[in-house]
């Protein structure tokens, strides 16, 4: 299961990125937010983090207007690694060395043809379970 949320600012990028996650059929849950009305992004990012602590969900999609607020959020929570990518070697990147856990994107910052793409880098990418990268997580955990 996958979970996403935005605040207002990332709400029309969320609304493609739910469209490409249907036509995969890749089960989601939308933690909000479910229209342009201003919210604050901490509360989604704190949502969709623990689903992920909580074993209900795997992975993670979280946009805010650059991504960068609701990144920062995320990554107060133990156990949680969001990385914040626009471009496709850097999705792989995180997962193949930090095993991130949440992808987080910017809906003023990236169009979503090019979302998509980074996006299924990051669910497509499998951790590369190395050492070196292992013990780094490890120091980041501690
Ligand atoms: O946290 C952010 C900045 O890094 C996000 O882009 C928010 O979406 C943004 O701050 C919201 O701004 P608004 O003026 O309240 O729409």
């Amino acid at each position: 299961m996958i979970a996403i949320a935005s605040d207002h600012g990332g709400f029309a990028l969320k609304q493609e990125i739910i469209a490409y996650l249907k036509a995969q059929n890749l089960a989601f849950k939308d933690f909000g937010c479910y229209n342009e009305d201003a919210v604050d992004y901490p509360d989604y990012a704190k949502a969709v983090a623990h689903s992920i602590l909580d074993g209900e969900c795997e992975k993670g999609i979280l946009i805010c207007g650059t991504g960068i607020g609701i990144s920062i959020a995320a990554n107060k929570i133990k156990g949680i690694r969001c990385a914040l990518c626009h471009d496709v070697f850097s999705a792989e990147a995180t997962r193949l060395h930090n095993d991130a856990n949440i992808i987080a994107m910017g809906g003023r910052v990236i169009g979503p043809s090019h979302a998509v793409k980074v996006v299924d880098t990051f669910l497509n990418t499998a951790f590369s379970n190395d050492e070196r990268h292992k013990r780094r997580i490890t120091k980041i955990e501690d």
